[in-house]
């Protein structure tokens, strides 16, 4: 790929700077993919944890990242990936202590700052950078984008409606919805409608949970809130959602000084039907269970995955573990690395004797492809956004079992907004409530094997193929993102032209 254009012009270069959490690394990993096709060079920075890992499940998969080889050179593109110490300690609990990483993360632009002025000297195979595309909670991108005088893109990684409940965070305070008063999320005098874009009305514990702090002082809660100040001042604001889902205005809600904001999602979806691999996990995928899942009935598969971060008590796996069992169906269960050396403590006892002719447990699945595996019926979900978005576009629709964060919204939305799932009574007001297993094996059977979950089969249909329309060539998302490419040009033309003025 060359670096300078046809015109004799350089070709645009974009940071794209990821929270270091799986969803998010993989939401944009799939977007520097998009924008490499595009013609557009790409630096892909994570922070030297992240990093490590994508490397290490690399060497035992087949993606193209090594430590070796840290340009990702495919069909003519460029992504070259650098990466950053994230402050803390090698030792540190990162996932598991959100606040201590979140604040590190806060102070990393000199860093940031410092690695791309000295890998701007040292390969002249990459033109000058030309914009930074940061995830939305990386408010340290800030200062570097002012400082190298290049436009900062901000990427949503959650659902639009969620995006802009934390990006008017600090108009919610004014309005007395923060600090969540969770006792009183049942009184329906307390939806919030005061937000703009048209976004369904929400209730107090659809906002980021971290809200529910009772003290403004906790770390998490300052944390996020002043993330929404910065959050509402980017240059472009890009939005991992389609319009189809969630309508224009609440993307456009998301710009409060008037520029560009486009939605342009599913993102992993045209990289997936077009077969590109998004490089991007953290841990090995076990691609044995998709011969596993070829020998089941079309249909029939519950898939159980809660994400790279949500833990379950122990109590509370045990009573998925029997509704499971209970619901009589074949399940595909990831038991993350980190807890599945645990394994038999969580599990009942007898429990995989019991199972084993229909069970099939792994530690981390390549999961768009279960997802679009024929036999898979049914996903027991934590309520990700990249997760549920995953099973609307693979046409699977959705138990939520939400453990923090946005994934409140994302349940309850999946649930009564777009009408593809069930959820859990009450796990919304207490997430210290345990779910028993008639509770877990009930809602299985419903959405498995009655016309209501019949019905919500049909609707997630439908939603498949208004995803895939609009990531292929001519919809909405395909030519948003187009226009974003064309926009970065002008901008860099514009920009080149102050500079000699
Ligand atoms: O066995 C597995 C399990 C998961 N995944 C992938 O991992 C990602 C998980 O993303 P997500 O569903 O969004 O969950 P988290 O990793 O928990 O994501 C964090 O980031 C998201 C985006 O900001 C938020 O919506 C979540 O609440 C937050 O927990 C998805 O792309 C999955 O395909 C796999 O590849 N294999």
């Amino acid at each position: 790929m060359n670096i300078m254009n046809q015109k004799g012009e350089h070709a645009l270069h974009a940071v794209i700077v990821p929270t270091p959490a799986q969803g998010h690394v993989n939401a944009l990993m799939n977007l520097a993919q998009l924008l490499a096709i595009r013609g557009v060079f790409v630096t892909f920075v994570n922070t030297e944890w992240i990093h490590e890992r994508v490397v290490e499940a690399s060497k035992k998969g087949k993606s193209l990242v090594s430590k070796d080889n840290l340009e990702l050179e495919q069909q003519g593109w460029r992504i070259r990936f650098l990466s950053i110490p994230d402050g803390l300690p090698p030792n540190h609990g990162r996932t598991s202590n959100g606040a201590e990483l979140m604040v590190s993360l806060q102070k990393l632009g000199p860093a940031l700052e410092d690695l791309l002025s000295s890998a701007q000297g040292k390969s002249p195979s990459f033109p000058p950078i030309t914009f930074i595309v940061t995830d939305a909670f990386m408010s340290c991108t800030e200062q570097v984008a002012t400082n190298m005088s290049v436009p900062r893109v901000i990427f949503w990684p959650l659902c639009a409606a969620a995006s802009v409940s934390q990006c008017y965070a600090n108009f919610l305070v004014s309005e007395g919805f923060i600090p969540v008063n969770v006792s009183e999320a049942k009184n329906p005098e307390k939806l919030i409608i005061c937000l703009p874009g048209n976004i369904p009305p929400l209730k107090p514990t659809d906002l980021l949970s971290f809200y529910r702090a009772q003290d403004p002082s906790d770390i998490l809660f300052k944390a996020f809130l002043y993330e929404s100040q910065k959050q509402s001042k980017g240059d472009y604001i890009l939005v991992n959602t389609f319009e189809e889902l969630e309508g224009k205005d609440a993307v456009t809600a998301l710009s409060l000084n008037g520029s560009p904001a486009l939605a342009i999602g599913p993102l992993f979806l045209s990289n997936f039907l077009e077969g590109r691999d998004s490089c991007s996990s953290l841990w090995e995928e076990e691609e044995c269970c998709l011969t596993w899942l070829d020998m089941q009935q079309p249909g029939s598969v519950i898939y159980v995955s809660f994400g790279s971060i949500a833990v379950k008590s122990e109590q509370q796996l045990e009573q998925v573990a029997l509704g499971l069992e209970g619901s009589g169906q074949p399940f595909l269960w990831v038991l993350r690395l980190d807890i599945a050396e645990g394994q038999a403590a969580i599990l009942p006892e007898g429990f995989e004797e019991r199972t084993k002719k229909r069970a099939l447990f792994v530690r981390w699945a390549p999961q768009a492809k279960v997802l679009a595996h024929a036999s898979v019926g049914l996903f027991l979900t934590h309520s990700g956004w990249n997760s549920t978005l995953e099973s609307m576009s693979m046409g699977v629709p959705v138990v939520g079992f939400p453990y923090f964060g946005d994934q409140f919204l994302n349940c309850r939305f999946a649930k009564e907004v777009w009408k593809i799932g069930l959820d859990f009574e009450d796990v919304d007001l207490d997430d210290q409530k345990v779910v028993m297993k008639e509770e877990v094996e009930g809602v299985l059977r419903r959405m498995m094997s009655t016309p209501e979950g019949k019905k919500m089969r049909d609707n997630v249909l439908r939603l498949k193929e208004s995803a895939a329309k609009a990531v292929l060539p001519g919809g909405s998302s395909f030519l948003n993102l187009n226009t974003f490419v064309k926009d970065m040009t002008m901008s860099k033309g514009l920009q080149s032209k102050n500079e000699t003025m």
